[in-house]
């Protein structure tokens, strides 16, 4: 990348606009995919995302941009924000023209019939591509509103690693590198579906003791769902492992929360997604294929299966408490074997 080429921000939501301020901010030329003509527009017009990030200025750097092929000609470092059911479709129909291009996945979720994780999908779509990922306790709002954040990229290409930092790294971001490409992906997805259970226990007036108990056994059997498909344990100690849980499960920010809020509110599924105006929450997906998954490969993920059973199998939340806390005494600490929770 030479220091005149623009960077390609792919997705116009949140998190894309977020981090296409951030490289605005950093001296770079982000251009902006988006699908919407009309949003893009009103974007170029306004300098503000007509409908995400409300109250937070679009900067002059940043070029909202509608042409995927000439954004995809013209960048050679590409950050992908594309919620995890659009991105392999938006991006098949150009796999030549990603050949050689450093591809950074920022989405957090795992594609439901083959359980390939994003930078997985970009690697098939583009097999001569570089690929990483960002992901940590990122929220959307915070980072575009410069509240003191740090991230984790992750790439076995270690030059991918230190460009990021370089265009990324500021004032209020710091970016950290990782090789654990798997793990800190896989932290970034798993951790969305216990936000949920999180909103939903905040929404029943649960105290802090169970917002505790729910992020440290949460983080258990992620770990332990983790580790047994080959991720490093030591990630889930990281910024985009416990740190992540910590941010989704305590915000009323993130989304996959503010679903489980409406749900311990009384809302049906389709209502509390309903709630968030078509805004990204990915746990809801993942926890279909996550509750699947962990009987196949037989890794014990009670609050998985407590929530799947809850929003997909007819049981009452009652019941699931039921059976979560008169379980036979366990051991504590042991993350990694099937005791625990
Ligand atoms: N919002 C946040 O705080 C963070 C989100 N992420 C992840 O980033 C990903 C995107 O999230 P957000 O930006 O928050 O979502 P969002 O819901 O705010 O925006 C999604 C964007 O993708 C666009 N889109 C949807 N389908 C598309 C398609 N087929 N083709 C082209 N564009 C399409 C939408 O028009 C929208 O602009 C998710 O996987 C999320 O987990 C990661 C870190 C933080
Ligand atoms: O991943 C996030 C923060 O790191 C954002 O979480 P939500 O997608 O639940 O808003």
């Amino acid at each position: 990348m030479t220091d005149q080429q623009p960077i390609a921000v792919l997705g116009g939501g949140s998190f894309g606009t977020a981090i296409a301020n951030l490289l605005a901010e950093n001296g770079h030329t982000a251009r902006l995919w988006m699908r919407n003509a009309e949003q893009a527009e009103t974007m170029r017009r306004e300098r503000r995302n007509p409908r995400y990030l409300k109250g937070v200025t679009v900067l002059p750097g940043v070029q909202p941009v509608t042409d995927l092929e000439q954004t995809l000609a013209d960048c050679s470092l590409i950050f992908v924000a594309l919620p995890s059911s659009a991105l392999r479709q938006a991006l098949r129909p150009y796999a030549e023209h990603l050949a050689g291009k450093a591809l950074v996945s920022t989405t957090k979720g795992i594609e439901a019939d083959s359980f390939l994780l994003m930078s997985q999908i970009l690697q098939q779509v583009a097999p001569d591509a570089r690929v990483g990922v960002l992901s940590g306790p990122n929220l959307a709002r915070e980072v575009a509103e410069h509240a003191l954040t740090a991230t984790v990229v992750a790439s076995d290409d270690e030059a991918l690693c230190r460009e990021v930092q370089a265009v990324l790294h500021g004032r209020t971001f710091r970016v950290y590198a990782s090789r654990d490409r798997f793990g800190v992906e896989l932290g970034g997805a798993l951790k969305n579906v216990y936000a949920i259970i999180a909103g939903m226990a905040a929404a029943l007036g649960m105290g802090e003791n169970t917002r505790s108990m729910l992020i440290t056994r949460a983080l258990a059997e992620m770990t332990r769902f983790a580790v047994r498909m080959g991720a490093n344990p030591m990630t889930f100690l990281g910024l985009a492992g416990v740190g992540d849980l910590i941010v989704t499960c305590t915000s009323s920010k993130s989304r996959n929360f503010q679903v489980g809020h409406a749900l311990g509110e009384g809302l049906s599924l389709s209502e509390a997604v309903e709630r968030l105006g078509g805004e990204t929450a990915e746990g809801v997906n993942t926890l279909r294929v996550l509750k699947y998954k962990a009987e196949e490969l037989q890794v014990y993920m009670p609050l998985v299966a407590g929530l799947h059973a809850i929003l997909f199998e007819g049981r009452t939340l009652e019941q699931v408490i039921e059976i979560l806390m008169r379980g036979e005494p366990k051991t504590d600490v042991d993350f990694i074997s099937t005791d625990g929770f």
